[in-house]
């Protein structure tokens, strides 16, 4: 079965200890039959038999010797379950390490539409529950598996040796007991997917309710997520409860049959140690020994209800673990060098699945010019932009940097001469001086410092209670969006790249910090093409040259001047903001 080859598979390392301890389970399990055997023994030789009272003055010594044995053998088991858990522990818990390991880094792997496509609740389900189940799986249901059908079969086989009659009756109880097994398996299995996919949409819920805890208060919408949660809290549970309904339908036959053992075993057993067929030594030892054939068709369900629960989860790690994203890096070890900056969109059309966002787009920029791109919302600025360090790749035509179409440059080498400061701003839970140098954490403070001030950012954060040793808290918490986006500008800058993105980044800012900004990008002490989305005319002004996208297609092109002699898009624009604001822009995109 596949799914068992993917575990051995990923055992490799522990295999050796993995069947250590599933051998020491078969040693472990099959000495339980020994202690039966030797109160058999001890019943018709001192207690039953003819001889007892004899026996018992004359064989004192084999007496202690058989109690010492039991007692031996006790400790033998005891010691050697012992051994079996910790090898099985320490087995299963190290390939869940490794997988662990590999799943995230899998999912660092993987390109931006696995993320379109993945909620995050449900890849931290992977990540957690559904790993500990398969662990929970290798470590006790495997080793619950294995003692009970060997114990099962040491005493059938035992049992055999006694008597064979007898064991046939007992055994007549079995076949039902499997077919029983079987309805309830199929009939569970499902159950188990669904209510795997539901913790998984409750999980979802959880993180998306935690993380937008903002907007809910904003709107005052705790009621409405309550209501949500609770939904989703009822679903997961109802499921868990219509799955262990189930099992309590057939819990009743099995537990019948269960019972069915000792009855028979009175019975037929009874009646052959009243007929002389059996001594009652070997009566009790079938007695002391029928747990071992009852007890695993009790369990049967529970463990059927693990393994369901084991399948469930292990498919869904065995679908992140093949997932294969289509934007590969191959982390390849190429020279570091730096890019020229030249970048040429050639007839680019983008498609999100089947919904075509970009149109045959094409576009020059030189290196270490300046072009701003504006256009109504929605109509495909940052989509465009998300093309040139391979976010996602172009449906058709060619994105290229330095001449090189970007699918045939080294990954992380592209990525590593763009610096980005992206329209959602992200700060990590770290210190500020953290989070700016997040992209080169080895630059000296000096550097830092002054990249923050080039963002117009040094004069809040020393105001800050420990300046730049300040925590921000989760996606920059503490923060206003302003100097959020200041922050994220100033990270941007700090990779000192020859291609810098700005998604729309000085939005949030007042108009002297923004001029503040412009000025620094204006005056970089480093060669830098740069890329800036933006809605203000003021930002766009000075760009060398203007893009406006509209519905995902150019629709005007030129510098400022030239742009407001067209009278077209941009023009409106300009008309816009400058009517009642106290500061203008002029024609010649100076104020
Ligand atoms: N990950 C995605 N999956 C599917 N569709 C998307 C995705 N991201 C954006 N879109 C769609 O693509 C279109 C362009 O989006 P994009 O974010 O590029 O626009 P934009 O011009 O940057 O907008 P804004 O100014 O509001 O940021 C929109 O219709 C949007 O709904």
């Amino acid at each position: 079965m596949f799914e068992l080859k993917w575990l051995w598979k990923n055992l490799e390392g522990d295999r050796t200890r993995y069947i250590l301890a599933l051998v020491l389970s078969v040693v472990g399990s099959s000495l339980t039959i020994v202690n039966p055997y030797i109160s058999q023994r001890i019943v018709d030789t001192f207690i039953t038999g003819d001889n007892a009272i004899q026996n018992l003055t004359e064989e004192r010594a084999f007496l202690i010797m058989l109690c010492m044995s039991m007692i031996g053998f006790s400790l033998l088991r005891t010691g050697l379950a012992y051994l079996t858990t910790m090898q099985y522990e320490r087995s299963s818990q190290n390939m869940l390490y490794r997988i662990r390991i590999f799943l995230y880094n899998k999912i660092q792997g993987q390109d931006m539409h696995y993320y379109d496509h993945n909620r995050t609740g449900d890849l931290m389900t992977k990540m957690t529950g559904d790993l500990d189940m398969v662990r929970h799986s290798m470590a006790w249901i495997i080793k619950t598996i294995i003692e009970s059908l060997v114990i099962f079969i040491a005493a059938v086989i035992y049992f055999f040796t006694i008597d064979a009659e007898l064991t046939l009756w007992l055994l007549i109880l079995s076949p039902p007991i499997f077919v029983v097994a079987y309805i309830f398996a199929k009939r569970v299995r499902p159950m188990y997917i669904d209510l795997r996919e539901r913790l998984s949409q409750l999980n979802t819920t959880t993180q998306e309710n935690i993380s937008g805890n903002r907007v809910v208060k904003a709107f005052a919408r705790e009621d409405y997520e309550i209501e949500k949660f609770t939904d989703k809290n009822v679903n997961y549970s109802k499921a868990n409860k219509t799955a262990a309904l189930v099992w309590l339908d057939y819990f009743p036959y099995l537990e019948t049959f269960a019972q069915a053992f000792n009855v028979i075993l009175m019975l037929v057993g009874g009646l052959f140690v009243m007929n002389g067929r059996i001594t009652f030594g070997e009566y009790a030892a079938f007695s002391s020994l029928i747990w071992a054939i009852s007890n695993p068709m009790r369990n049967i369900g529970i463990i059927i209800n693990d393994i369901q629960r084991f399948f469930a989860s292990l498919s869904k790690i065995i679908d992140v673990y093949y997932a294969r994203p289509n934007i590969v890096n191959e982390h390849n070890l190429v020279e570091k060098r730096r890019y020229d900056g030249r970048i040429e969109f050639d007839h680019v059309s983008f498609k999100y699945d089947n919904v075509k966002v970009l149109d045959d787009v094409s576009f020059k920029v030189e290196a270490g010019e300046t072009i701003a791109i504006m256009g109504s919302t929605g109509s495909g600025k940052t989509t465009l932009v998300n093309l040139i360090p391979r976010f996602y790749d172009v449906s058709e035509g060619r994105v290229l940097v330095d001449g090189i179409d970007v699918r045939k440059l080294e990954l992380d080498q592209l990525r590593g001469n763009i610096g980005i400061a992206t329209q959602d701003v992200l700060l990590f839970s770290d210190t500020i001086d953290g989070n700016i140098a997040y992209g080169d954490p080895d630059i000296p403070e000096e550097e830092t410092i002054g990249y923050a001030r080039l963002a117009a950012a040094h004069d809040f954060i020393t105001k800050m209670p420990e300046g730049y040793d300040t925590i921000v808290g989760e996606r920059g918490v503490g923060l206003s969006g302003g100097q959020k986006q200041r922050i994220a500008l100033a990270r941007a800058l700090a990779v000192h790249s020859p291609i810098l993105i700005l998604d729309d980044t000085t939005s949030a800012v007042d108009l002297e910090t923004e001029e503040h900004i412009q000025q620094s990008l204006r005056e970089l002490d480093y060669s830098c093409t740069k890329i800036i989305i933006a809605q203000r005319v003021s930002t766009t002004a000075a760009a060398d040259r203007i893009l406006i996208l509209e519905d995902g297609r150019i629709i005007e092109e030129g510098t400022h001047a030239e742009l407001l002699a067209k009278r077209g898009y941009y023009y409106e624009v300009f008309m816009l903001q400058n009517e009642g604001i106290g500061r203008k822009v002029t024609t010649h995109g100076k104020e």
